[in-house]
This record gives C-alpha cells, structure tokens and sequence, in this order.
C-alpha cells in the first residue's frame, strides 16, 4: 500500500450555536479535509481546524503546508513503514502542528485498514466506551444556566463551562449554574488563559469556600506562563489541567517535572498528531500524571481519531470531545458512535469513518493551489 496522492478540500459545518470562549466567537466548523490515496485504492482521511489563537494555524497555512511541503516527502512510501513516514512528516517543516496532525491520523487510518484493525485496538486497546464532557460557551448567567440545563437533558453529566472573559462575573456565573443544576452534575472550567495568576487563585479559592464543587480548572494563565501556572496549581486545592501550555512532548516533560500543573490536556492538533500524542501518553504514564483528551473545533472524523487514542491508552481519563455534539450536521458515516456523552467504539478497520449522504453539501475546493514538486534536501 503507497501513497500515490494526498488531496486537500474545505469543509463548513455550522455550529448548532455560537462557541464563545475567552479567546474568540465561532459560528462554524472551517476545517481542511485531506485525503490520502494509495496505490491499492485504499483512502486516509484527515482533519484539521484553524484555530489561529491557539495553534497558529490558519486554512491557508494548512493547506500550504500539506500540498507544499509535506505531500512530496510522502509520495511513494509504504504506508506499512509507519515509523519512516511519521519521521519525514515530522522534519518536512517545524511548526504546523494542524497539518501534521491531518496527515498523520489519516495515515494511522490507512496503517490501520492495512492491519484489518480498528485503530484503538492497535494503540493499545483499553476500552470501547468513552464519556465526553459538553462545552457551555461563556455568555451571561441566564444564558448558560439554561444552555447547561438543556445539556444534562440530552445526558451529559460533566459540562466545561467557558470562563475567564470578563474574570468578575465568573464567580457569580458558577454560583448561578450549581444553584440551576444541584450536587449532581460534574463542573470543570476553562478560562483558556483569561485570568491573572492572581485572580486565578483569587478566584478558585473563592469557589472552594463557596464548596462550588469545581472538578478541576484547565488553563487558567497565559499558555506561555509557567511560573504562573505552577503558583496556581500550587496554591489552591483544584486540580489544575493544562492545555495551551502543552504542544510537544517536551512541553508535556517541563510540565511534569516542574508538578507546573496537576493534569494534561492532549489534542491532537497541539501535538501534531497521534504519534506525538502517544509519547506523551507515555511520559505521563511515568509521572504518573492523569490526562484529558481533547479537542479544537472538528467534525466527528478528526474527533474519532481522538477518541481512538483516548480508547486506547489507560492514563487518559477524561474526554472533552464534544466537536460532533457542537456540530448542527454529521456529514461522516461509520466510526465510533457519538450519543450525546457516549462515545462507543466500532468494529470498522482504521479510523471506520468514511464520507456520508450529506457530506457533499459541506465541502469546498480550497482557493489557491500548491506545487508538489519535491524538494531537495540542501
Ligand atoms: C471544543 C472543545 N470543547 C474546546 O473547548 N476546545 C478548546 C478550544 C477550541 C477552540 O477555540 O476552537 C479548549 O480550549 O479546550
Ligand atoms: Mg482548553
């Protein structure tokens, strides 16, 4: 099985409502969908959202990067020689962890089919159900009260709920929404870097007096802060879960020496892809250090690529894998099963997703185009 060509497209899925986080408003999935294709007709499929803001990574970059510089280091290669691809994927440019991380799961999804296998099994095989939290984007108290209410209607019993754009309504919102939604339902927060490290502790002390009964607060400093995310962690009860902050696996080291935060928050989009992702599965596993899996804005196709991992390896315990629940429209058919907060593995080989009835209606050529001339190496 050789890659013979690697084909990028745009895909538009509009949200069921606006997400709003601390760092920007989105109404819709604006994703690059890439495909890899091979010599014995087998397709990999590949996603990749640009979320500017966190990752660097806009369409135009995503696509530049795919047909400019990493589709001519892959053309020609058994996709069997897994370990070969995935180096000469990694060293085609620094940076673009999107792309690289599009490529790389549809790789893992054509090494899988070669294989007969469902991808979690291959990664280890740890369980075929999954739990996803439901993301409540940050509006005003009433707003979120009743976008909360309404999610533990469809069954979800953990919410991550948006805080940390305007830091002084964010204690009276949380009180607001465990006053709606009683003892039962779990509450993690996400201040996507919005808060001061003092604030930070200022305010997660003041929801443990007030027994908010907070499950854990991911990244609550600038991504680059991490003295500042070690002083939290350090001075206050609350698991602390960092998310911008980690990309690499070195990333994911510093943190874990340095105890900077209590949990990890592994996407695939930050790491590059699943094979970086694995090696910090690892590295934790070693510090003994529980991790999140999660996700950026994305269809169920590089969502189930996460859910793969996350099924696959013990030392990820909690899922934030809510982009398909987010999503008005599922235009994939196969692959695991997304009911509200249960994620069910499938027998399918590979990822197990392929395009479905609906999946033209959301697909877009991208405007410009890119040579794929090999390069040289200097
Ligand atoms: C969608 C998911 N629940 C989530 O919140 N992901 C990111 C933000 C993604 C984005 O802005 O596109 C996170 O910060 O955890
Ligand atoms: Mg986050």
């Amino acid at each position: 099985m050789k890659i013979t060509d690697i084909q990028v497209k745009r895909l538009r899925i509009p949200l069921k409502k606006p997400f709003k986080t601390a760092l920007r408003t989105v109404e819709a999935v604006e994703d690059i969908l890439i495909t890899i294709h091979t010599d014995t007709g087998d397709i990999g499929y590949g996603e990749a959202p640009p979320t500017a803001v966190i990752t660097g990574d806009t369409r135009e970059g995503i696509e530049g990067a795919i047909l400019g510089h990493i589709k001519p280091r892959l053309l020609g290669l058994p996709v069997v020689e897994l370990e070969t691809i995935m180096e000469r994927l990694h060293t085609a440019l620094v940076g673009n962890t999107s792309a690289k991380a599009a490529v790389d799961m549809a790789l893992y999804d054509l090494f899988a089919r070669y294989h007969q296998a469902p991808l979690f099994r291959l990664l280890g095989g740890a369980r075929q159900t999954l739990a996803t939290d439901l993301t409540i984007s940050v509006n005003d108290s009433a707003e979120m009260a009743e976008d909360a209410r309404q999610a533990v209607l469809l069954g979800y019993s953990t919410l991550k709920i948006k805080v940390g754009k305007d830091p002084q309504q964010d204690l009276k919102r949380i009180k607001a929404l465990r006053q709606t939604l009683g003892d039962g339902v779990t509450l993690r927060l996400d201040a996507n870097q919005g808060w001061t490290p003092r604030e930070a502790v200022k305010l997660i002390r003041q929801m443990e007096e007030a027994d908010l009964g907070i499950e854990l607060v991911e990244q609550p400093v600038k991504a680059g802060d991490l003295e500042g995310l070690k002083y939290v962690t350090q001075q206050v009860e609350t698991l602390i879960l960092a998310d911008e902050s980690v990309f690499s696996p070195l990333d994911a080291l510093r943190i874990m020496q340095e105890r900077a935060a209590d949990l990890i928050n592994i996407k695939l989009m930050k790491t590059g892809g699943i094979h970086q992702a694995l090696k910090i599965c690892a590295l934790a596993e070693i510090y003994g250090m529980e991790c999140m899996m999660g996700c950026m804005l994305e269809s169920r196709l590089s969502v189930a690529a996460a859910a793969h991992v996350a099924a696959g390896r013990n030392i990820i315990t909690r899922c934030d894998l809510d982009g398909p629940g987010l999503c008005a429209d599922d235009p994939w058919q196969g692959g695991p099963v997304f009911d509200h907060a249960a994620i069910t593995m499938s027998k399918e080989a590979g990822l197990g997703i392929v395009p479905g009835p609906t999946f033209d209606q959301y697909i877009s050529q991208p405007f410009s185009s890119f040579s794929a001339t090999p390069q040289k190496k200097m």
